[in-house]
């Protein structure tokens, strides 16, 4: 288990990560995410050792480790993964692996279990990205790490690969039993990969949570909007009421913050339908064509802007009259009206 409490790194006079506290569970794995600059690998570098910190306290089982009270890298057990995937290059993948480690069994568990017996032999250089990553990640794991930190695992990969790959590293974790925080610029790989995820601004976490609790419930707007696209739609909540009554209808609420009356709902583009229709309460702005489904902009006629996902069959073009309705059945967060 690793526990943080009120972790604090400065650069100079810049307080870089303020007063950070969360625990990790055995095997748990959390993804970190946040706006570039907000202190995501200054959080791993302060937890492999690699940069002390000012403030709090860092437990790795027994160890508890402070600002005055450190240890050198080599003793917390940590395994780290890099974007650069950092390997040998005049070594083997099985080199690679191996490098430093008396347990060669593992090597062979960890080839096996990532698919990686035919490049045994083959030099970094003739590797795709995708095989490079595999082999940091079992590097690492042939070393038995306490726990595990990974740096943007999948940001010098290709879409399609990254898709895969995230889920291979995910089980490949499961399958180590360990703890590890995944740090990462893309949300929709955090909510789909994080056991829970937390969210970072300017150094400290504004959330954290299971993906789905801090998508569907975030705790302000910026959650709501770094999550994932978010629109706010005027309406009104009555005290003690579980229901939003708004401009496109009646939809389930959970008040954020215990907001009531004057709120603002917020909607997630698949939370919508969208129908052509003249006599309809609103009009397209544009569109954005993704292949599967189109991504819509319209306009209210209350003058709200709304964004909505639907089918790529379900074609408007801008200036489109359309209806739109609320279809979903969970309850939306509403958040107490901003003043303009
Ligand atoms: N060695 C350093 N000296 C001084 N300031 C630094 C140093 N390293 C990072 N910083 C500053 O600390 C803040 C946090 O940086 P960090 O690299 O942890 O952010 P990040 O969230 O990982 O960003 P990104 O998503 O762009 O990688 C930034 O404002 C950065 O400029």
């Amino acid at each position: 288990m690793i526990e943080i409490h009120n972790l604090s790194v400065h650069y100079a006079q810049k307080k870089v990560v303020d007063d950070l506290s969360l625990t990790l569970g055995e095997a748990e794995l959390l993804t970190l995410v946040g706006p570039t600059g907000c202190g995501k690998t200054t959080i791993l570098q302060a937890l492999a050792g690699l940069i002390p910190i000012s403030e709090g306290v860092i437990k790795l089982g027994s160890q508890a480790v402070t600002a005055k009270n450190t240890l050198v890298p080599e003793k917390r057990h940590v395994g780290m993964v890099f974007q650069d995937f950092a390997l040998f290059p005049h070594l083997t993948v099985e080199q690679n692996i191996s490098f430093k480690l008396k347990d060669l069994n593992l090597v062979d568990h960890w080839i096996n279990l990532l698919g990686l017996n035919p490049w045994r032999h083959a030099k970094p250089a003739n590797l795709s990205g995708g095989q490079k990553q595999r082999v940091a990640l079992a590097r690492t794991l042939a070393h038995e790490p306490t726990f595990v930190l990974l740096d943007e695992p999948l940001s010098n990969l290709d879409a399609a690969l990254k898709d895969d790959l995230r889920w291979e590293i995910r089980n490949t974790l499961k399958a180590a039993g360990v703890p590890a925080i995944w740090v990462t610029h893309d949300q929709e790989e955090a909510l789909s990969v994080g056991d829970r995820i937390g969210i970072l601004r300017d150094g400290r976490l504004e959330q954290i949570g299971s993906p789905e609790s801090c998508y569907s419930k975030p705790a302000n707007r910026f959650v709501a909007r770094f999550l994932g696209e978010a629109s706010f739609l005027p309406g009104v909540l009555k005290p003690d009421s579980n229901i939003v009554a708004t401009q496109l209808g009646n939809a389930p609420a959970t008040p954020v913050d215990s907001a009531s009356g004057e709120v603002d709902l917020l909607l997630r583009p698949d939370d919508l339908s969208l129908n052509l229709d003249e006599q309809g309460n609103g009009e397209v702005i544009w569109s954005r064509y993704e292949g599967s489904a189109r991504l819509y902009a319209v306009k209210t006629d209350n003058g709200a802007t709304v964004k909505i996902r639907c089918s790529h069959e379900n074609i408007a073009i801008p200036g489109q009259r359309v209806m739109l309705h609320i279809t979903t059945t969970h309850p939306l967060a509403v958040f107490a009206r901003m003043a303009n």
